[in-house]
């Protein structure tokens, strides 16, 4: 019988948490990198429940859209509510968005602010969109081949499919940790995944970009 949404958040919370105690036995920070949108909110709320020297943690974004924080659709607002709460509350949130009106005035401010961070980063979590996609590494943004490619840590993006222009980290940024966790629900995205580890055209579907590394594979119905 296949697990619950619920058991799948607070099994990936476990895993989590494991991995930032080993990194944190070891340095004196840890950094976790999170995905926004609607599917990591249980995984949230059970990872900021447990004991952790949440001091010492660094928590960021993957992507985010090029809102204010009190916007409803921002990552930073989703992460705040949900993350940074209880235990979590101690640990160290840097946003990727700045003052600057758009997000291509404001990758060199957000890029700064993330060389200050303790990388690789200890965990990345990775959601995926119906259409493959994975942070904001989209499949009809202008910009995918430059995420694909660039060695800098964030790209602008900006995708017709999406009301918001975006900022995320590319892809060798997000390449720069030694575990990555694909957090995933329901049958449409298994079936997408399905499609991405049969073939090889990552500007078709961008998650296939992590599926050659090591990846763990968190799903539920
Ligand atoms: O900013 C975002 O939306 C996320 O970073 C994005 O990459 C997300 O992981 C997928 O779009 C899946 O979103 P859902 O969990 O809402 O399906």
């Amino acid at each position: 019988m296949s697990q619950s949404r619920e058991q799948l958040a607070r099994q990936l919370a476990e895993a989590v948490a494991e991995a930032l105690r080993a990194d944190l036995a070891e340095r004196e920070r840890a950094l976790l990198v999170v995905s926004g949108g609607s599917t990591p909110v249980p995984f949230f709320e059970a990872l900021a429940a447990m004991d952790l020297p949440w001091s010492r943690v660094d928590v960021t974004l993957a992507d985010e859209r090029w809102v204010a924080e009190d916007a409803d659709d921002s990552n930073a607002r989703l992460v705040r509510a949900h993350l940074m709460q209880g235990p979590a509350a101690a640990a160290t949130f840097v946003p990727l968005t700045s003052a600057a009106a758009t997000p291509e005035e404001g990758v060199t401010e957000v890029s700064e602010r993330l060389a200050a961070l303790t990388w690789p980063a200890s965990v990345v979590i990775l959601g995926m969109g119906g259409d493959g996609h994975t942070a904001s590494l989209f499949p009809d943004s202008q910009e995918l081949g430059l995420a694909l490619s660039t060695a800098d840590s964030v790209v602008a993006v900006r995708t017709p499919s999406q009301p918001q222009p975006r900022i995320t980290l590319s892809a060798d940024r997000l390449h720069r940790c030694p575990r990555h966790f694909l957090h995933i629900t329901g049958e449409e995205k298994r079936t997408v995944l399905g499609r991405a580890l049969a073939g090889d055209d990552t500007r078709a579907l961008p998650i296939r970009a992590f599926l050659a590394g090591p990846l763990g594979i968190y799903w539920a119905p």
